[in-house]
């Protein structure tokens, strides 16, 4: 499998929204290569497989030591540095990316192996497949599912983009995963448009906003689009997520 890094942190996103795991100490495999392009992503060095080949890994948690591998990676090397990095007070193990799910076989058998170990299996996906989503849903204990807002510019026909999102949060919901959906937003965000993904989210999954960072947002932007939601989708559930990583200063 080709990966970008492994590392050992707080889950920084999700807030409080049933699902979330924010807070939480976790491992974070993060996958190379993507199917979509989000203006604003912040892992855009790690969007095209073939341009990772080498994946880094910590020496010791939080140290900001790495060390490096060669492309692709194999999956006992990435157990084993996981392993190595398991702190005894981990959470689950976060597959992100890139996008993870497009590596769906390699996936698989990770979180096959984790799950075996004893651990749960947190996955932060695009949703973008549905049809990958559903070969590894039955292992996926926490499921993040991102809303793509138009204003991500991630594809051309965003709204199918939003459809498939919500398709692959109900294959996750029917496999038992405890599945949220998060909505990066920006001052361009329409209300409009919040108003439709609440309304396909209603009585499915709960919603975590997360301003853009750097956060461009007005409070009262926020305050409207959060508003929106919860009018829609009822007070509990909706919640505020933000990158407290970066104000952390931790990966
Ligand atoms: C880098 S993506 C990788 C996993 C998967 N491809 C996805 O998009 O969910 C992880 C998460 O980072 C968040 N993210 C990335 N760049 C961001 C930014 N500039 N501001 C706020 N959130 C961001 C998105 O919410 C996304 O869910
Ligand atoms: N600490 C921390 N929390 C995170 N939550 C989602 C992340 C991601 O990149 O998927 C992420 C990340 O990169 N770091
Ligand atoms: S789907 Fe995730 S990894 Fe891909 S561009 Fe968007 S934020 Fe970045
Ligand atoms: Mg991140």
């Amino acid at each position: 499998m080709f990966l970008a890094e492994i590392f050992n942190s707080w889950q920084g996103e999700g807030g409080s929204v049933e699902g979330s795991a924010f807070g939480r100490r976790q491992i974070f495999v993060r996958f190379a290569g993507c199917d979509i392009r989000c203006e604003w992503c912040d892992s855009s060095a790690f969007l095209i497989a073939s341009q990772v080949p080498k994946y880094r890994y910590e020496v010791e948690p939080f140290s900001g030591k790495f060390a490096y591998k060669e492309n692709p990676a194999k999956l006992d090397d990435v157990v084993d540095i996981i392993l190595k990095l398991d702190t005894g007070d981990i959470h689950s193990i976060s597959y992100t990316g890139g996008e993870p799910t497009l590596q769906t076989n390699d996936l698989q058998a990770l979180m096959e192996r984790m799950r075996e170990i004893g651990f749960k299996n947190f996955l932060e996906t695009n949703g973008s497949q549905p049809e990958k989503i559903a070969q590894i849903a039955h292992l996926t204990d926490y499921a993040s599912v991102d809303i793509k807002d138009e204003t991500a510019k991630a594809t051309k026909d965003w709204r199918d983009l939003v459809l498939r999102e919500v398709e692959s949060i109900k294959i996750f919901r029917e496999a038992g995963a405890k599945t949220y959906a998060k909505l990066v937003v920006t001052k361009e965000t329409k209300v409009e448009n919040v108003r439709w993904y609440a309304e396909l989210l209603n009585g499915l999954a709960p919603l975590a906003i997360q301003p853009r960072e750097p956060i461009d947002i007005s409070q009262e932007r926020l305050m409207e689009l959060y508003n929106t939601a919860a009018k829609v989708m009822g007070r509990e559930n909706v919640g505020l997520s933000f990158q407290v990583h970066k104000y952390l200063n931790v990966l």
